[in-house]
């Protein structure tokens, strides 16, 4: 006999129902007057797109519990807690600013706050509530900071006592949410043994135990340092000048993708986070974040999510061998290669992995037999890295150098040369001397091309709204009106053909408005480009036939 099929009821009177909330369609409501009630009576703050739910497989995640359009908002969260990173340059604890040191007492040192000792961005700073609590716990016991700062870009240890306190510390003073932040993942038996936290077991653990004084277990102290490895994210000020790690408890809950679907801003003087849809997401889709670099190739990423967030990732990227056709992690097999297309260009095979999810397999070539051990896949690639890295990016010739020495090694879209292209798209058109005006024909071109080739990966590996996708549309659109300009002065375009490119100069300059306007701090910039591409329209519209 087919069971009856349990009636929905009204979250505010429990009689039958037959209308959702249209913002998380989960729960019910008889009426619209009854609807309205439950928003007042609190569904406004737990209503959301998207449920948490467990598998042994992926732990908690988030799926959505109906469509999202592309950019739309899917959560907006206040941080739980934040802290300096784990080993921090001189930062102010408050504001978290890079501190600068000035001359105090004919020393060259940092301003401190005057109970504790810690350096501090300024006396108001020193004040702020952000910081009480720690203060008291550590003049308290007598403590005061003695760190001797070396230089202002060295990164100091003594900072990884901060968060964790700041999390401790709450037990008493916000009990619940100091239970919310201990519920999150820590993986704290797979990094227990590792180097840093036997470090972390002889630093963190004495100072909280025996300097400050708190009774906690050392396992539970570890557990916090972890809870933060695992789950915190890396907050930055849009001018850079302030840097931090905080833990979103609900955010948190995204699984990762390396085809990720949503992207992260932080907004406001608390730094609330603001979760957007890149691309259309569907009712019962996983909502997902990436915790690592997108133009890195598989072999780079799978490594950080082990080593950082203890998982292997399986997702569809990780999977293909060829990266989703990109062979950005992908070399040339030596052996078929030599052979070029009439752009100069290698038409020889890839070299691709015989098992993606395992990084002990050998790589092998498409097109012939030739195998290579996955360990020399691993050296070659770090001794790129390293040669990518030691260049100066203060201009673009040893970046050009270094795509024109592995032309015959690495593919064009291969993450080193993609990295590569990514500074000189920066580089062209903004550094000292490559200004827009300033830029010849050829190097114009040239960052033309490359932003081409940039979004057509973007498409490919982090699709939609993404903040590199507005970013280099941005740049791209600025380099075609500038094309645009030159080739109508040299009469090589007609009016007509000026305002048509032009109007598509428009059209990227709109998406990655639409993209990139949820930043605050881009706000003025979009204004002023419309503004710049609108005279440049109106001045070609004015010109005669
Ligand atoms: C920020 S937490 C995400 C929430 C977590 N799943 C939980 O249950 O608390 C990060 C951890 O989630 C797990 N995780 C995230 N993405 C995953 C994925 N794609 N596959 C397997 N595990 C994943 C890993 O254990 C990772 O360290």
């Amino acid at each position: 006999m087919e069971s009856k099929r349990e009636l929905p009821t009204c979250d505010v009177c429990q009689q039958p129902a037959n209308q959702t909330c249209g913002g998380c369609k989960q729960v019910y409501y008889c009426s619209r007057s009854h609807q309205k009630q439950g928003w007042k009576d609190g569904h406004k703050t737990k209503c959301c797109p998207f449920k948490i739910q467990f598998t042994s497989a992926l732990g908690r995640h988030m799926i959505a519990t109906r469509d999202i359009k592309q950019g739309e908002i899917i959560l907006k969260e206040k941080p739980a807690v934040t802290g300096p990173r784990m080993a921090s340059t001189a930062h102010c604890l408050s504001c978290a600013k890079k501190l600068q040191p000035s001359m105090i007492e004919e020393n060259l040192d940092y301003y401190k706050c005057p109970l504790c000792n810690w350096p501090m961005c300024s006396p108001e700073c020193a004040k702020d509530e952000v910081h009480k609590n720690e203060c008291k716990a550590m003049t308290g016991k007598g403590y005061k900071s003695s760190i001797k700062y070396d230089s202002p870009e060295k990164a100091e240890a003594a900072y990884c006592v901060i968060a964790p306190l700041r999390v401790l510390l709450m037990k008493e003073s916000n009990t619940k949410q100091f239970e919310n932040i201990m519920n999150l993942e820590s993986h704290l038996d797979k990094r227990i043994n590792t180097h840093l936290y036997n470090v972390l077991k002889i630093n963190l653990v004495a100072f909280i135990k025996n300097v400050i004084g708190l009774p906690f277990k050392d396992e539970t102290i570890l557990q916090v340092a972890s809870i933060f490895d695992t789950n915190s994210f890396d907050v930055r000020s849009p001018d850079g000048t302030k840097r931090f790690r905080a833990i979103y408890v609900t955010a948190s809950m995204m699984n990762h993708n390396c085809r990720p679907n949503t992207r992260h801003i932080f907004v406001g003087k608390d730094y609330n986070i603001v979760i957007l849809a890149t691309v259309p997401i569907a009712k019962g889709e996983l909502i997902t974040a990436t915790y690592t670099q997108s133009l890195w190739g598989t072999l780079d990423r799978r490594k950080h999510l082990k080593q950082t967030k203890c998982f292997d990732c399986e997702c569809e990227r990780c999977g293909d061998p060829t990266e989703f056709g990109t062979y950005l992690g992908n070399i040339y097999c030596s052996l078929c290669n030599g052979l070029f297309n009439d752009n100069g260009l290698s038409t020889g095979a890839m070299l691709v992995s015989t098992n993606t999810f395992d990084e002990t397999a050998p790589w092998k070539c498409e097109k012939c037999d030739h195998y290579i051990q996955s360990r020399q896949m691993f050296w070659g690639n770090n001794a790129l890295k390293q040669d990518l890295n030691k260049l100066n990016k203060s201009g673009p010739q040893e970046l050009e150098e270094f795509i024109e020495k592995y032309k015959l090694t690495l593919h064009p879209r291969n993450h080193l040369i993609v990295q590569a292209k990514l500074a000189l798209a920066q580089i062209y058109g903004n550094y000292e001397g490559y200004t827009l005006p300033e830029l010849p024909n050829d190097l114009l071109n040239r960052k033309i091309e490359i932003c081409h080739e940039l979004l057509e990966l973007a498409d490919k590996l982090e699709p939609g709204w993404t903040r590199f996708r507005g970013t280099i549309l941005l740049e791209l659109q600025a380099a075609m009106s500038m094309q645009t300009k030159r080739e109508f002065e040299d009469q090589k375009l007609t009016k007509t053909g000026a305002q048509d490119q032009l109007m598509q100069s428009m059209a990227l300059l709109q998406e990655a408005t639409n993209i990139l306007r949820v930043e605050p701090h881009m706000v003025e910039t979009l204004e002023a480009k419309v503004k710049e591409l609108s005279n440049q329209l109106d001045t070609a519209n004015s010109f005669p036939e």
